[in-house]
């Protein structure tokens, strides 16, 4: 069994002449943090969108746990472990957090809302979500509508809801973005916490996190991955402080 649980091998994808995602070769070891930054138009949410198969390459393999997922949908992705937390996190702003991940839980065991369902279900799933709201920090909001909740807590509904599902791998897209510095730092422990019985792969554009967070940083310039390795690393390579300088004086 290999060590990488995620890899994907001469990914390619063009729009229009441009490539946007251009022989990229990426590698997650199991149960790690593993970060994908760049600056912006670096390909990285091409990237993404090609690893959960909203977009098909143009060349390149994808492998999960080996096995070549390359020709499979975006569902098959899913029930092979892999999930990206937007995918089916669209958070229901009316119902409660508790609602929310039972709803998760049901669409998981491939149920409809069906009125009839027995009550043992309905405590199954109750006492299930109960234990993800807590994975997340948000028992003491279980009863309150999603609407209310403060942004940060939002975010952790909607991981909590990803968790239902019991991905194996999970992909963040920018799971920090717009979020005050309380609430980055509560997310990120969050985030710290699913890894290990979890592979957790994001895209973030906050670097004092990344650096504290990730075990691996892949960074992605023009479509092209520049430097790979701890933040220790990647950080002092030139290539990569030229593309970060580069573009903020774009
Ligand atoms: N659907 C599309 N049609 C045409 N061009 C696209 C499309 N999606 C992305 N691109 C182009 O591909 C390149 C990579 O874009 P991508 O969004 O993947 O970068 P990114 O690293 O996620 O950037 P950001 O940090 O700004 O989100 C850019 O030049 C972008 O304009």
């Amino acid at each position: 069994m290999t060590d990488f649980i995620l890899q994907t091998t001469g990914l390619k994808r063009s729009f229009a002449g441009i490539r946007a995602v251009d022989g990229v070769d990426l590698a997650v070891r199991r149960g790690s943090i593993h970060a994908v930054i760049g600056p912006n138009g670096a390909g990285k949410t091409t990237l993404f969108n090609l690893l959960t198969k909203f977009l098909e390459p143009t060349e390149g393999r994808i492998l999960l746990r080996g096995e070549d997922i390359t020709a499979a949908g975006p569902a098959q992705i899913a029930s092979l472990g892999m999930v990206r937390s937007f995918q089916i996190s669209s958070v229901f702003t009316r119902l409660t957090a508790l609602q929310n991940v039972r709803v998760a839980l049901m669409r998981r065991g491939g149920h409809s809302f069906h009125f009839w369902r027995s009550h043992r279900d309905l405590d199954r799933h109750n006492q299930r979500a109960m234990e993800l709201l807590a994975a997340v920090g948000l028992e003491r909001w279980a009863h309150e509508r999603a609407a209310r909740l403060p942004y940060g807590r939002k975010r952790a509904l909607e991981i909590a809801t990803t968790l239902a599902l019991e991905p194996d791998v999970l992909l963040l897209d920018e799971p920090l973005a717009g979020m005050g510095q309380e609430d980055v730092e509560q997310v990120a422990a969050l985030i710290k916490s699913l890894a290990g019985p979890r592979t957790v792969l994001l895209v973030e554009h906050n670097l004092k996190v990344i650096a504290q967070l990730a075990d691996v940083i892949t960074v992605m310039a023009r479509g092209r991955v520049i430097a790979e390795g701890p933040y220790a690393t990647v950080s002092q390579n030139p290539e990569v402080r030229s593309a970060y300088l580069g573009s903020s004086h774009a």
